[in-house]
């Protein structure tokens, strides 16, 4: 497998560190299904050619959109170079080398003949192209239909690797809709390909900030020895959004918050704070310790699930100084319907390290406004020496990864403020990525399909993880969906707000975690 990672190296001069990350990525054909679509034309495209603009593509690479719509080769470009009009990001040059390496195929997903013709199309461009039998099949379609793709590559013998050419599979969220659609859908990916060729994004993890978690925790040694039971109060994840359901509706009426957000993104932001040390930063390695953090996820009280879950629905509101409808208003969702657009779960892991600290993990839509992050609040001073010479409570500790709006580390901790009376304040140690590498950066669609081409795993969930992490929470998923009465534990909360009452009360700490201190103020 090669590696994708950018090195850290030292240079002449010593002491700083520079980092080379120039990557030898082999020649392929990127075959995308769905290329008429909402995904490929708004992400995938403006990515690719993005990467194509920064040099990081080898000279024989090949995009072949593959859907049911009538285009032809030239159609399919104007379309592409549209989409990238669109995301601002054009250049005539780059665009000008990049269109002769599009090409259209009509394929109708179930047709075997029109795979045959893929397989025939795919044949004659590695000989004019050179992409030496190199494929990357990108599945941009609705996941209804993932399976029908993947046996009909399969029985086409599109997914057999010859010599030292490759064939993989990329398939985006959502990875079935609970356990056992999950499982069903494995075994008909691992019908036709193997663990190894399969790649299960969440773009997420291909953001700097996060990737920049492990990093933090591992690369230094004064965290570890804190990092448990004994020294942090408890750990928040959030992601809020102030979008609301936009185009989608007839995919998130049926998803939900839980399965749009939490199976995925909020699942491995969970595992990134709370896992042990793998012992090597090898892709496996590192999902070993997602998994074995999964494990130990307590189940839900069956008995009394509301205690640890706030379920929320948006209803009318304003958000940046404009009025929007509720959620049961948008088009294209049942105005009778209970799909919840925001919930907060308290979940505890039961080991050595975490035993009783709560996690409080939070999304929601139409909120605010978009913040993600992750908060480790440390406990309280065991004693305080102050308390009958400084009136100020003392803050505990708080330590903030900042992954949207604000790209930061945040440490807090009390100092005394300059004046001749004793008073302290809390202040905050700052790291922000822009400062420290203000250069281009990949986004987190350009980094996931250069791992793809070069086949590195670590920023894809493996199946096991995949099933744990149903494994938790398909149970509550159940019993919100079997449960009568779950109109009487959907919380409406206005658009534009921080989400339902109720899930202040079930953390207090919510409203702090929300706002990020700085030392001018709040953020
Ligand atoms: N859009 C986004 O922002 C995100 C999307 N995703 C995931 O990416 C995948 C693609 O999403 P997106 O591009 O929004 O999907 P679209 O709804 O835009 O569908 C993509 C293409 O699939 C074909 N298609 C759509 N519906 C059907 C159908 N019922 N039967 C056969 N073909 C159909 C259409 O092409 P044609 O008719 O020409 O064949 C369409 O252009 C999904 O799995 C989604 O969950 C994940 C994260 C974000
Ligand atoms: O996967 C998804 O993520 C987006 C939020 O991603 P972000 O990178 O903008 O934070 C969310 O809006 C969408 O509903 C969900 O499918």
């Amino acid at each position: 497998m090669a590696d994708a990672h950018v090195n850290l190296t030292t240079n002449d001069a010593g002491g700083t560190p520079t980092c080379d990350s120039r990557l030898n990525l082999p020649p392929c054909a990127i075959v995308i299904f769905g290329a008429s679509g909402d995904l490929t034309a708004r992400k995938l495209f403006p990515a690719l050619f993005s990467l194509h603009r920064s040099g990081h593509f080898p000279e024989s690479f090949v995009i072949l959109g593959c859907s049911r719509s009538e285009l032809d080769d030239d159609q399919f470009r104007a379309r592409m170079r549209e989409a990238v009009e669109r995301s601002g990001d054009f250049e005539r040059q780059a665009w000008e080398t990049m269109a002769p390496r599009l090409y259209y195929q009509q394929v109708s997903y179930e047709d075997a003949a029109g795979y045959a013709a893929l397989a025939a199309r795919l044949d004659d461009i590695d000989r004019v192209q050179g992409t030496r039998g190199n494929r990357l099949f990108y599945l941009a379609v609705p996941p209804t239909l993932y399976e029908t793709i993947a046996a009909c590559l399969g029985e086409t013998g599109l997914a057999v690797e010859h010599g030292e050419s490759f064939s993989r599979i990329v398939v985006e969220k959502p990875f079935g809709h609970d356990l056992r659609s999950a499982q069903a859908l494995d075994a008909i990916l691992h019908r036709s390909f193997g663990e190894p060729q399969v790649f299960r994004i969440d773009h997420y993890l291909a953001k700097e900030t996060v990737q920049n978690i492990l990093m933090f925790r591992f690369a230094n040694a004064i965290f570890e020895p804190v990092w448990n039971r004994n020294h942090i109060d408890y750990i928040s994840v959030i992601a809020a959004e102030n979008l609301g359901v936009e185009h989608r509706a007839g995919y998130y009426d049926k998803a939900g918050v839980l399965r749009d957000m939490f199976q995925n993104h909020m699942m491995q932001l969970l595992a990134l704070a709370a896992m042990d040390a793998p012992t090597c930063f090898h892709a496996d390695r590192v999902r070993d310790e997602k998994v074995r953090l999964y494990r130990g996820l307590k189940p839900f009280e069956v008995a009394d699930e509301f205690k640890d879950l706030v379920l929320g629905q948006y209803g009318p509101g304003m958000i940046d100084g404009k009025h929007v409808v509720a959620y049961r208003d948008e088009k294209g969702v049942d105005p009778r319907s209970l799909t919840p657009t925001f919930a907060m779960i308290r979940a505890f892991v039961d080991n050595w390290r975490w035993k009783g600290v709560p996690f409080f993990l939070t999304s929601g839509k139409r909120l605010a406004r978009k913040a993600s992050r992750i908060v480790v609040q440390f406990k309280d001073v065991p004693h305080s020496m102050l308390h009958e010479v400084a009136q100020e409570r003392l803050e505990a500790n708080q330590l903030v990864f900042g992954i949207y709006p604000d790209e930061v580390i945040h440490m807090s901790f009390m100092a005394k403020l300059p004046a001749p009376r004793l008073c302290l304040r809390p202040v905050v140690m700052h790291y922000g990525f822009d400062d420290a590498e203000p250069g281009p950066r990949l986004e987190a669609y350009e980094k996931v399909l250069l791992d793809c081409i070069l086949g590195d795993h670590m920023l894809f969930w493996r199946q096991d993880g995949v099933e744990q992490t149903w494994g938790f929470l398909t149970p509550i998923l159940e019993m919100c969906e079997t449960c009568g009465e779950l109109e009487r534990h959907l919380h409406s909360y206005p658009a534009g707000s921080w989400g339902p009452e109720r899930a202040v009360a079930l953390h207090p700490g919510f409203a702090r975690d929300v706002s990020m201190k700085t030392s001018e103020g709040e953020a």
